[in-house]
C-alpha cells in the first residue's frame, strides 16, 4: 500500500547499515545538520521500561531516563552528557489509544511504523467492531494496517472469518494465517522488508510473539501454551518491544490490549467509513445525529437498504467515543504540539 523510493535510490547489493536497518532514513536524516548528528547520534527506542528507555544505535546500546515523550519506535539524537537532554525526532506516525482506566490518559504504543498488522485469531476473538477499532487507529496515522487471521489451522470456516474482515474496508489486506512455521514469513515478505518497521497489535493469546518468532527465526520470546478449552492464550508478553531482524526488518511486538478506545481519530474514522460520512454531509441539518431528524440523508439509505444498520451503529459509537476521548484530553494535545516545536529545534535554517 505505501510507495518509497530509498529501496530504488540504494545501490544494487549495497549493505544496509545498522542504522538503516533499524528505519534510519531521509525524513529523519533531514531534522539535523550533520554537525548535530556528529555530537548527538540518532538511536532508536528498541523498549520502554519504568526505569528508562532502552536505545540503540550504531556502536550504541545503553538506557536513557525515562520520558513520557518518547516511545518505542522512537529516534532521539543521543547527548551521551547531558542524557536528559536528548532530542526526540519529529514521528513519520504515532500509534496511541485512550488507556483504559479513570486518568483518560493517551497511551503512545508505537512510533514510526511502516505497517502495522492488526492480529486476530479465528476463533472467539474475533469481532469486527474491534477489528474496525484498530484499523482507524492505523489509518488515522498513516501506518498502512494489515489484518492478520491467525490461527487459521484450528478454524472450520476459515472463509467466513476473511470475508468478515475484508467487508471492513476495501484497502486493507486480509490474511489468514498459521503463524508458526514457514507461512508468515513468505506470506508477510511483502510488507517485512529490510529497513521497514512492522508492528503487531492485538488482544493478548493471539499469536503476536508467536509471529515475531517466527519472523526472527530465533526464540528470544517465550511464548506459552494455549490453556485446553480456552480460545485465549496466556498472557506473555509484558512490554512492548522492538526486534531487529537478521533479515533488516525491525518488528514491534505488543502486549495484548484488552480494549483499545480511539483518540483524536476522526480522520482515521473518516477514512474507514468514508461512505457514511459523504452520505452524512447530504443530511439536512449538519449537526444531524441521524435519529429521527426530518431530511436525514442517513436513514433514508437506512430504509432503503443502501447501508447496512450495524455498521452505521458502529460508525455512531466510534464517532460518539473519539469525540469524547479527544475533547477532554486537549490539553495534553497542546502540550504535545509545543513538545513537537521543541523536538524539531535541532534542524537549522529552511529546511523543512
Ligand atoms: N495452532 C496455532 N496456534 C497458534 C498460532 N499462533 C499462535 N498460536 C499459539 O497461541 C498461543 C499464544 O500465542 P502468543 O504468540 O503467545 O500470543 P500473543 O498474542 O503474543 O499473546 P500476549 O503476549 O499475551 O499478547 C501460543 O501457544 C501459540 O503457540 C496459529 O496460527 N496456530
Ligand atoms: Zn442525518
Amino acid at each position: 500500500m505505501t510507495h518509497d523510493d530509498s529501496e530504488a535510490l540504494r545501490p544494487k547489493n549495497a549493505p544496509l547499515s545498522l542504522l538503516q536497518k533499524l528505519g534510519w532514513g531521509p525524513f529523519f536524516a533531514e531534522q539535523a545538520d550533520a554537525s548535530v548528528m556528529a555530537e548527538t547520534p540518532p538511536v532508536r527506542v528498541t523498549e520502554v521500561h519504568r526505569s528508562g528507555h532502552h536505545v540503540v544505535g550504531e556502536g550504541i546500546d545503553t538506557i536513557l531516563p525515562p520520558r513520557p515523550d518518547a516511545t518505542v519506535g522512537d529516534w532521539i539524537l543521543l547527548n551521551a552528557e547531558e542524557p536528559a537532554e536528548s532530542v526526540v525526532l519529529e514521528r513519520k506516525n504515532l500509534i496511541k489509544r485512550r488507556a483504559p482506566g479513570p486518568e483518560r490518559q493517551v497511551q503512545l504504543i508505537g512510533a514510526n511504523l511502516d505497517t502495522t498488522f492488526i492480529v486476530t485469531s479465528c476463533n472467539d476473538d474475533f469481532n469486527i467492531a474491534r477489528l474496525e477499532r484498530y484499523v482507524a487507529l492505523a489509518l488515522e496515522d498513516k501506518a498502512s494496517p494489515v489484518i492478520l487471521l491467525t490461527k487459521a489451522d484450528l478454524a472450520e470456516d476459515v472463509e467466513s472469518y476473511l470475508s468478515q474482515a475484508r467487508s471492513i474496508s476495501a484497502d486493507v489486506p486480509v490474511l489468514a494465517i498459521d503463524g508458526r512455521g514457514e507461512e508468515p514469513r513468505e506470506r508477510l515478505a511483502e510488507w517485512c522488508k529490510p529497513g521497514k518497521t512492522v508492528a503487531f497489535i492485538g488482544s493478548s493469546g493471539v499469536g503476536k510473539s508467536t509471529l515475531t518468532n517466527t519472523l526472527s527465526g530465533g526464540q528470544e520470546i517465550k511464548t506459552q501454551g494455549i490453556r485446553e478449552g480456552d480460545a485465549r492464550g496466556r498472557h506473555t508478553t509484558t512490554s512492548r518491544q522492538l526486534h531487529l531482524l537478521v533479515s533488516g526488518c525491525t518488528v514491534l511486538d505488543t502486549p495484548g490490549m484488552r480494549e483499545v478506545q480511539l483518540t483524536d481519530a476522526a480522520s482515521g474514522l473518516g477514512e474507514l467509513f468514508a461512505d457514511l460520512q459523504e452520505l452524512s454531509t447530504q443530511c439536512r441539518f449538519r449537526d444531524c445525529m441521524h435519529e429521527s431528524e426530518p431530511g436525514c440523508a442517513i436513514k433514508s439509505a437506512l430504509a432503503a437498504g443502501e447501508i447496512g444498520e450495524a455498521r452505521l451503529e458502529r460508525w455512531k459509537k466510534l464517532v460518539a467515543e473519539d469525540a469524547f476521548n479527544s475533547e477532554s484530553l486537549s490539553p495534553r494535545r497542546a502540550r504535545d504540539r509545543t513538545f513537537g516545536r521543541i523536538a524539531k529545534q535541532p534542524k537549522k535554517k529552511g529546511k523543512k
